[in-house]
């Protein structure tokens, strides 16, 4: 078509709608000001919306909101060039010449780490905001970039509006409705004999490793009010409206922002993408922060350690606003990813890690004495990813899939020698589907209870859930005391089943406001979130996994190949057709598959996404590259590495089983620390600096 298009009337056209588009920008600027002036929009964090905010996005990072301000402007962009009523734009986007009118336009507002990136093959070490791991694409699993989409999306408008209507056009039924008549369960869910509560934390805690996005913020990082009058048509708020006939809430909307949209990969005018303010890569970024700028607020400065507060043991101090604080003398915990404080749990495993890294460096600089500091931290952190790799793919993924599905993605890991895996032309970035639905099945494992146990593994004290989220105290009370009780309840206590079915402590008192009385409820906040996302329904992730779509029966009445009959009829009381059904709730309701704590669809996201994990890693830690391979000996020493022994090194325990996400039992019989096998770091002894070299250890 590129003959056809007429330049000039196009690029008027673009003039028109570019001028409209900012026009609409600096409006939505002054309504942020005017909330924010008349304390609409708070800084505070104490409702349930506010707290989700501090979840979400804590400070309205800089970049976010340069991103988020840029691609905004280019959807409405194209949203007025769609409205000028002479316009194709679909035959536009075909169009060369177009594209290069708009890149013309645009380019300077796209995100400069998207062009001009400059990458030295030499380079040894990771970089820190994951840039340069590809070196066809640099930007590929960087922080602050889109997340990559499996299928596009399907927004209301085609661009950026949340799907909020199903295939006739109607509306489709509140995330708050179908939370209720499908993932309610009265009391406890039932428990999953076979894992431990350290399943559903490792979850947690990997997850926030490889993924969070950003929501959008107000004027000067301020929460968007999106509940009340004049505050629910805001395009930031997509709230979620709750029926008046509700068991629990007597309110009839929760606040919901939508989450920052960012330019998409290419600047080209598309729909609207949503990015990752941590890098995809299991890296150690929520031990070491995902920008330079967080890593040396962590460092120390010597000997390659990360800080803790004074007694040396626990994790170091944020700001007050990052948390509750309960009495006199809390504090908020700092680590590399800010979500650390949302329960006790959670900070437990980033205390591990940030131990480990410490107990790791000690070591590293007594064996090197020549090493100076930046040499320490970099080979600790080099070995921390790679033992994050080994416990998430030798243990934690084989305690949710089963053996088919490690088998059929190529996620087991090798034995001995190293792996020639790395493809340069996969994508490691994570995928919308895979964060905003897939990877959310571990909100099923969440229990409404949050303990402490015994060195004997007895119960000594038990909190309901919505009583410590954001509040560290159970933590650092005691001088950290707690840490080794709450990873002692970690690994004994088993887990709810994955089964779709969501306790009241997450489905209705999610960060409860202790003064007004309601929280909010996080599987119809997962919902809304893939509507918000643009996430395509339940059948079409069905045809990209190669399963067979849900179909009506002449009743219209629905058939789902791996759903039971009972949730079928939940499903049927609350979509209209078998292809409204939202991702998240299709898929989280699916029968598991044997041995796995997921049914096929999520299996099959969970193992595209753990996939291209590793094959798209240049540094994958069995990578067999030169410059970057660990010798033969150390990996064989860092195959030895299990979250027991990591436990083990850094908590008070006297007896642990070798699988820690595994029940104890008869093939996992609770040991004395000292016959778990550990790590010989003597094979980093002696190490040239720079250290890529195979004469270490000889
Ligand atoms: C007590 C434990 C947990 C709490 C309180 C919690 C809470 C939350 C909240 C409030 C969100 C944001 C919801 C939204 O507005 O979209 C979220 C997102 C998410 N959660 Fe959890 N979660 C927990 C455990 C887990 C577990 C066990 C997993 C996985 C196994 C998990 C995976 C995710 C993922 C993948 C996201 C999306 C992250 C992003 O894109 O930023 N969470 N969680």
């Amino acid at each position: 078509h590129d003959e056809e298009i007429d330049v000039d009337q196009v690029k008027s056209d673009l003039d028109t709608a570019l001028t409209r588009a900012k026009d609409k920008a600096n409006q939505v600027e002054l309504t942020d000001k005017d909330k924010r002036q008349q304390g609409k929009d708070t800084l505070t964090r104490e409702t349930p919306e506010e707290l989700l905010d501090l979840f979400a996005a804590p400070d309205g990072n800089i970049n976010v909101k340069r991103l988020a301000k840029a691609a905004s402007i280019q959807l409405d962009a194209l949203k007025e060039l769609e409205s000028m009523e002479h316009v194709d734009t679909f035959r536009l986007k075909a169009s060369k010449k177009f594209i290069r009118l708009w890149k013309a336009k645009f380019d300077k507002q796209c995100p400069t780490t998207y062009t001009g990136l400059a990458c030295d093959p030499k380079e040894y070490y990771r970089r820190i905001d994951g840039s340069c791991n590809n070196f066809k694409d640099p930007t590929w699993g960087a922080v602050f970039c889109p997340q990559a989409r499996l299928i596009p999306p399907m927004y209301d408008d085609g661009i950026d509006t949340p799907r909020v209507r199903d295939r006739l056009g109607l509306p489709l039924k509140s995330a708050r409705v179908i939370s209720n008549e499908v993932h309610s369960v009265d009391g406890k869910s039932p428990r999953n004999q076979r894992l431990t509560m350290m399943v559903m934390q490792w979850g947690q805690f990997i997850d926030h490793e490889f993924v969070s996005t950003p929501g959008l913020k107000g004027e000067d990082g301020s929460n968007i009010e999106c509940c009340g009058e004049g505050n629910e048509d805001r395009p930031q708020c997509f709230p979620i409206q709750i029926p008046s006939d509700d068991p629990v809430y007597n309110i009839s909307c929760m606040g919901f922002v939508r989450s920052a949209p960012v330019p998409n990969h290419d600047c080209q005018p598309g729909y609207r993408e949503q990015m990752n303010q941590v890098t995809s890569f299991i890296d150690g970024s929520a031990v070491y922060g995902s920008t330079e700028e967080t890593t040396n607020k962590l460092r120390s400065g010597t000997g390659g350690l990360l800080k803790t507060v004074a007694d040396g043991n626990t994790l170091p101090k944020n700001s007050d606003d990052k948390c509750i604080l309960e009495t006199k003398g809390d504090y908020c915990q700092f680590a590399g990813d800010f979500r650390v404080n949302v329960v006790p749990s959670l900070g437990q495993s980033h205390t591990a890690f940030m131990r480990e890294h410490n107990r790791l460096a000690k070591q590293l600089s007594e064996l090197n004495p020549h090493w100076d500091d930046e040499t320490i931290f970099q080979e600790a952190r080099r070995i921390m990813a790679a033992i994050l790799q080994i416990i998430n793919y030798g243990e934690y993924l084989p305690a949710i899939l089963n053996k088919d599905t490690m088998k059929k993605y190529q996620l087991g890991l090798k034995k001995d020698g190293y792996n020639k895996i790395y493809r340069k032309n996969m994508n490691p970035s994570i995928t919308n589907a895979f964060a905003v639905a897939a990877f959310r099945f571990g909100h099923s494992q969440i229990a409404n209870y949050q303990m402490l146990m015994s060195r004997g593994y007895q119960e000594v004290k038990r909190f309901p859930i919505e009583q410590v989220y954001h509040r560290p105290h159970v933590l650092i009370e005691n001088s950290g005391e707690s840490l080794d009780f709450v990873t002692r309840w970690l690994i004994d206590d088993p887990t709810p089943l994955a089964d779709g079915l969501f306790e009241d402590g997450v489905r209705n008192k999610l960060f409860l406001d202790k003064k007004k009385g309601h929280g909010l409820d996080l599987p119809a906040l997962n919902i809304q979130r893939g509507r918000d996302h643009g996430i395509p329904p339940y059948n079409h992730w069905r045809v990209y996994c190669n399963l067979e779509k849900g179909v009506m029966d002449t009743d219209g009445g629905f058939i789902l190949p791996d759903h039971d009959n009972d949730t079928t009829h939940k499903l049927e009381h609350v979509y209209r057709h078998a292809d409204d059904i939202d991702l998240f709730t299709g898929a989280m309701t699916e029968n598991l598959l044997p041995d796995s704590s997921v049914g096929p669809t999520f299996a099959c996201l969970l193992g595209e996404q753990f996939r291209r994990l590793i094959k798209g890693d240049r540094f994958w830690h069995e990578t067999s590259d030169k410059l970057l391979r660990f010798t033969k000996e150390q990996l064989a020493e860092l195959r030895k590495i299990t979250l027991a022994r990591v436990l083990c090194d850094n908590f008070e325990i006297d007896t642990i089983q070798p699988n820690v996400f595994l029940v104890p039992g008869p093939n996992n019989k609770r040991v004395k620390c000292k016959d778990i096998p550990e790590i010989d770091l003597t094979k980093w002894a002696s190490c040239p600096k720079p250290v890529y070299s195979s004469t270490c250890g000889k």
